[in-house]
């Protein structure tokens, strides 16, 4: 059956990105992957600035408000390279805490899809149309961590 998840209280919350789990990437900590996302948004632009400060602030919402304000230049490549920038950091944080990891794993072969009433990139909206590219980045890295298990068992020998 298709997991949906959507808020982090509910269940699979921690597969959202405003989960509280932290991800050192970049030679940074960040306290969730939204605000490593919303912060790549100003690299390379005059609001540079604002890297630092979305990741000092205390929660996601805060970063994700950061991010989203359109009185700050964006960087023009952004449409190009975010997909990309979330796969890294949700792949990192599965790969950091191995509780979630675990919850990820045993979804085994379900879909999983990003319940978002208003995000048709991320999620699948409303009519559940959407792209839902998180719940398929989830995926893919679901199937990365596995690969990676095969290769500890086999080659490593645990
Ligand atoms: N989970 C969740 C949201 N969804 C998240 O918002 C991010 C997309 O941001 P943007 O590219 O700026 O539109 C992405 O991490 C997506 O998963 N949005 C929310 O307002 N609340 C929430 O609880």
């Amino acid at each position: 059956m298709t997991i949906y998840f959507y808020k982090v209280p509910d269940p699979y919350g921690c597969f959202s990105n405003f989960s509280p789990h932290s991800i050192h990437l970049n030679g940074r900590d960040w306290p969730t992957v939204e605000h490593y996302y919303q912060a790549h948004k100003f690299v390379g632009t005059r609001d540079e600035g604002l890297i630092e400060k979305i990741r000092g602030v205390k929660t996601p919402e805060e970063a994700a408000a950061l991010g989203r304000d359109r009185g700050y230049e964006v960087r023009s490549d952004w449409e190009g390279v975010k997909r990309e920038i979330m796969y890294e950091a949700v792949l990192t944080k599965f790969l950091t805490h191995r509780d979630i990891q675990k919850v990820l794993l045993e979804t085994g072969d379900e879909a999983i899809v990003e319940d978002s009433p208003t995000d048709y990139y991320w999620g699948c909206g409303a009519e559940k149309t959407g792209a839902n590219h998180l719940g398929k980045i989830l995926m893919e890295v679901r199937s990365q961590l596995r690969d990676r298990a095969v290769f500890t068992e086999t080659i490593v020998g645990g």
